[in-house]
């Protein structure tokens, strides 16, 4: 099994028999699921993703990502939420925080629409000048304004660069089938486009071509990340909760909340997998968050934050609980040499892999934190490669689903995002928005 839950440390936090106690609410969600029988039926498809995708829609994307290679020096790849983070929690992962600067013959990959930062986006055309560009504009909605904007800018940079001609065969636009602004430009103007299905949403979409096509480009393998997609969507069927990690770990998440255990903290001990932990957060969040219950999805990268959040974690309001995600071989290793003079007193250190101290950290913390409090479950993953992610990617969007439905939730909605979107709307004076304008400048007064 390529992700195994370790519950030991939380033994005294959760009894075995509320694991019995829960175990029918965890048949129910799993027909609901599987039945599709649930709120948000229609946004089923991550689930079969693994064994349906559009296999000639796949081909293209790799055809595309070579063009990329070929082509650029830099791809800039434009999309917020569930259109970003997937594809740059993959690459990170895989391939490293310091992609950009690694010695590879790959493009640099430049993430810009998350945000509305003049300063970013002045920061990022200048990187690009001199440079051979491609764009992949994601949005499934194509109409997402921080995209939107961004891809205005770099259109336009493009179109001066190139020619309309030009930039036509390096603007490649991942969206919706059939509708939406975006589609309609790209039917117009004539650019490459990939489909993001109807069925899956946003946050569940990085095994589509919203992650696949940037994640080709880094030059990772996306026939491993959907062959260990694919293993976790045959393994992750038994609704009993002894024989289904995936299910033992939304069962046991959804004890803890209900005791009071509200912030759920995502750990890691690589900063490769930070931006996981990012991926991770919108995938919870935004499923669980609703109807004024849910879980709030933390995360923290150990040991960094044991200097800055450790104090918290150890000994603030015992509100929170942690699940570590732990590789059980690191993608490598470093050998600490002795020092003769051991001036600074770390020859205890020495003679050894550095994972092994990374790995005392690790279980000096989560002896140290449960001692204070603070329950933690392990979730074990074998190794740093493309399918042990694919595994990983589907075992948290089934948990996820699981623990919405456990909840009495939606888990494939997100309607509370649209409140700021209507005031920024109305505060900028976008067109239909006049009334709300006037009562909102009132507010602000
Ligand atoms: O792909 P898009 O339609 O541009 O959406 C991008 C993101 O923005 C929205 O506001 C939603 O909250 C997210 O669920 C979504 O992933």
């Amino acid at each position: 099994m390529a992700v195994t839950l370790n519950a030991n440390h939380l033994k005294g936090f959760v009894m075995d028999h509320e694991l019995c106690g829960i175990q029918a609410q965890l048949d129910a969600a799993h027909r609901t699921l599987h039945e599709k029988t649930g709120l948000g039926n229609d946004y089923l498809g991550w689930l079969t993703l693994p064994t349906d995708y559009d296999k000639e829609e796949f081909a293209r994307i790799k055809a595309a990502a070579e063009k990329i290679k070929g082509d650029s020096d830099i791809l800039i790849v434009i999309g917020i939420g569930g259109s970003y983070l997937g594809a740059r929690a993959a690459i990170e992962f895989l391939k490293s925080p310091l992609y950009n600067n690694l010695k590879k013959d790959t493009p640099d990959i430049y993430f810009a629409g998350n945000s509305i930062s003049p300063a970013y986006v002045n920061d990022l055309l200048s990187i690009c000048e001199g440079k051979d560009i491609s764009v992949n504009i994601i949005s499934k909605s194509g109409t997402t304004t921080e995209p939107a904007l961004a891809f205005r800018i770099f259109r336009d940079l493009l179109e001066k660069k190139y020619g309309k001609e030009g930039a036509k065969g390096r603007i490649y636009a991942t969206t919706d089938k059939a509708r939406g602004t975006l589609k309609e430009l790209s039917d117009k103007e004539g650019y490459e486009t990939f489909v993001i299905p109807d069925d899956v949403g946003g946050r569940f979409s990085v095994l589509t071509a919203v992650g696949l096509l940037p994640i080709a480009v880094a030059g990772c393998d996306i026939d491993a990340l959907m062959a260990g997609a694919k293993e976790a969507q045959d393994a992750l069927c038994d609704p009993d909760v002894e024989k289904n990690d995936c299910y033992k770990y939304a069962a046991l998440r959804n004890c803890l909340y209900r005791k009071g255990k509200a912030v759920e903290l995502l750990v890691t001990y690589e900063p490769c997998f930070t931006m996981m932990n990012e991926w991770f957060k919108q995938l919870f969040g935004e499923s669980e968050g609703k109807d004024h219950k849910g879980l709030f999805p933390a995360s923290v990268t150990f040991s960094t934050d044991l200097h800055s959040m450790g104090q918290f974690i150890q000994d603030g309001s015992r509100v929170l609980f942690e699940t570590v995600v732990k590789f059980k071989t690191p993608k490598s290793d470093l050998f600490i040499q002795p020092d003769a003079a051991n001036f600074d007193g770390l020859n205890f250190l020495s003679n050894q892999n550095m994972s092994v101290v990374n790995e005392k950290a690790f279980e000096g913390t989560i002896l140290a934190h449960t001692e204070g409090g603070a329950p933690n479950m392990v979730l074990e993953v074998g190794g740093v490669n493309e399918k042990e992610l694919g595994y990983l990617i589907y075992f948290f969007e089934k948990a996820c689903a699981i623990s919405g439905y456990l909840l009495g939730v939606n888990p494939f909605n997100q309607p509370g995002v649209e409140a700021y979107k209507k005031n920024m709307f109305a505060l900028l004076g976008k067109p239909g928005y006049e009334d709300l304008q006037g009562a909102l400048l009132e507010k602000l007064k």
